[in-house]
């Protein structure tokens, strides 16, 4: 039999109201709407099926406090994390939230409706006294506090919730569960005793072995339950997670082992995180739920200090154990004893015998490098998925982004690098010529700073589009502000490579090179705002490479950027 849910009855709202599905939908369709943050349709999905029993809505005032204060609703049923509905006062007043009005939930992805809230309240947190109690310090290094002060809006409207419709979802759908399909997967199974394994990182051979050992321990089946929905800023992302986890299932012997993704929205909380994890689970009909070190941690403070202790987590499940209703399984990470090659419970290693550990920022550094990594540490399997998604610098895309004056030669050198590009077969090469991407993006701008920021927006969009892609963009606008050129850089970073190249040829020699004589016509005043003439060019200060074609050949110029992206392994391999 599966665990009994939190509060004795599983609150799950779809089925309850499945019945009133078409009555519902009806009614959405006419009230005011509120549509959904990310962070808001996550905890609306856990509610709705039933994920946080006992409850049936978003808190109100009196189980806000209750649950800030003393880590129970007002009813006294144990529940750690407050599940809040954070509105602005703009939402108040236009949608004229007030107790006992109802409002439709919108998906923000489709505009779907997906359930009625009928008000309660309406009140305004001290969110000072939040983070405090619930995060254990009114401190913006950790992230669910930085969320609270900057993106939670200011009021909270508490109030219950009927279900129209699921959420909709396109990825790994056949591999979520709601708690009312688990428990009935469970059933099937024939599984009564389930250890279940949260986790928001990429899974290795230690935590094969810590599960396995688990489950042993607890003559138990096991559920790897790993959370998709909003995880710690920088985590791997879940789609490659995801990867990982269906490469890692065979390693498991047959019917030891099942997967299931959980949509949450994870605070970071530590101790209270903990508690709130094991009721999930519990939720989910799992009996044993384990718990590791510094579990659900944030990092560090704004001091340099953790926020929490390593076994914080662990005690605190530990005080609340006879109300949890779920056994905690208390884990220490396992680690790899060479000499043996086995891997054993950190505290269970005899003195003086030697281990070795890859961290996560080890793992990162060989992915980014295309190191080895050892088969002691990780299953090739799991390490091809993580390859695919982290490809070395080689495989990676970037972008060269020229800027300079007309007739600067910035053309000239890139049309010249695109060719020596195309020499490597290993990517695409994109050229966005300054006068094209004028034709074809930019055809309505003129060149007001404001128009030629727009116009650089756009084609940071275009270049950092491709170089996700893995491709190489060269773009070459005159690009004469430097915060649009930060901004690039900025866009760009995120997926790959970016380099500035100021072509710094001198406003004499460009006005002599100038075929077209558009230098002499802004001189006579014939054309206005005409960069270097009647319009200003602010030089780069953080230029990755500084050419000038009064000082090299063009051939010189494509070397020396050549080099720069050899130097960065963007190009031959190592
Ligand atoms: N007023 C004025 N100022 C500067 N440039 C002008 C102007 N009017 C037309 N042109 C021609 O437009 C070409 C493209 O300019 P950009 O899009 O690169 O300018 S910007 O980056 O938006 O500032 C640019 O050509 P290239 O330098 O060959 O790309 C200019 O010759």
């Amino acid at each position: 039999m599966a665990n009994a849910p939190h509060g004795g009855i599983l609150k799950d709202l779809y089925l309850r109201d499945a019945g009133k599905q078409d009555q519902l939908r009806a009614e959405a369709s006419t009230l005011p709407s509120l549509v959904l943050t990310d962070r808001q349709l996550c905890d609306l999905e856990l509610i709705l099926n039933g994920g946080f029993s006992p409850l049936e809505g978003f808190l109100n005032q009196k189980d806000y406090n209750s649950v800030v204060k003393d880590i129970r609703l007002a009813n006294g049923v144990l529940w750690s994390m407050p599940i809040t509905l954070d509105v602005s006062q703009k939402e108040v007043t236009d949608l004229k939230i007030a107790p006992k009005q109802r409002i439709t939930l919108l998906d923000s992805r489709d505009y779907e409706p997906l359930a009625i809230l009928t008000v309660e309240d309406v009140y305004k947190p001290d969110k000072s006294f939040e983070a405090k109690n619930v995060f254990g310090a009114d401190d913006s290094a950790h992230p669910a506090v930085h969320y609270l002060h900057t993106i939670a809006k200011e009021f909270y409207v508490g109030g219950s919730l009927q279900a129209v419709q699921p959420l909709s979802h396109y990825d790994y759908v056949s591999n979520r569960y709601t708690p009312s399909e688990l428990r009935a997967h469970f059933k099937k199974l024939q599984w009564t005793r389930v250890v279940a394994f949260q986790t928001r990182n990429p899974m290795h051979r230690a935590h094969r072995e810590l599960t396995v050992r688990a489950a042993r321990q607890r003559k138990a089946h096991l559920l790897i339950h790993p959370v998709v929905g909003l995880t710690k800023p920088g985590d791997i992302d879940h789609y490659t997670r995801v990867r990982v986890y269906k490469a890692l299932m065979p390693k498991y012997p047959n019917g030891m082992a099942e997967l299931s993704l959980l949509p949450l929205a994870m605070r970071m909380g530590g101790p209270r995180e903990a508690v709130w994890h094991a009721l999930i689970r519990k939720n989910h009909g799992v009996t044993h739920f384990i718990v590791g070190r510094d579990h659900a941690g944030p990092g560090k403070n704004s001091q340099g200090v953790d926020f929490y202790g390593p076994y914080d987590a662990q005690e605190l499940c530990e005080k609340y154990k006879s109300e949890i209703g779920i056994e905690i399984v208390p884990f220490q990470m396992v680690t790899y004893c060479p000499d043996s090659d086995e891997y054993l419970p950190a505290d269970e290693v005899p003195e003086g015998v030697k281990t070795l550990n890859i961290s996560g920022t080890e793992l990162r550094r060989r992915l980014k490098t295309g190191l080895p990594i050892p088969e002691w540490f990780s299953y090739p399997e799991v390490v091809r998925v993580l390859r695919q998604s982290h490809p070395p610098r080689d495989q990676q895309g970037f972008t060269v982004f020229f800027t300079g004056l007309h007739a600067s030669g910035k053309n000239a050198i890139a049309r010249a690098l695109q060719v020596s590009l195309n020499q490597e077969s290993t990517r695409s090469v994109s050229l966005l010529l300054g006068e094209n991407v004028r034709q074809e993006l930019s055809s309505e701008l003129g060149f007001s700073k404001r128009d030629r920021d727009t116009n650089i927006a756009r084609q940071a969009f275009v270049a950092g589009e491709l170089t996700r892609a893995g491709a190489a963009a060269i773009v070459a606008p005159i690009a004469p502000y430097d915060e649009a050129r930060q901004k690039a850089r900025k866009e760009i970073e995120k997926y790959g490579g970016f380099y500035l190249i100021h072509v710094a040829t001198p406003l004499s020699e460009c006005e002599r090179l100038d075929r077209d004589g558009v230098y002499e016509r802004a001189r006579k005043g014939e054309i206005k705002e005409f960069t270097g003439i009647n319009d200003p060019y602010e030089q780069p200060k953080n230029a990755d490479l500084t050419v000038d074609i009064t000082k090299q050949s063009i051939a010189q110029a494509v070397h020396e950027i050549i080099l720069l992206l050899e130097k960065d392994g963007y190009i031959g391999s190592k």
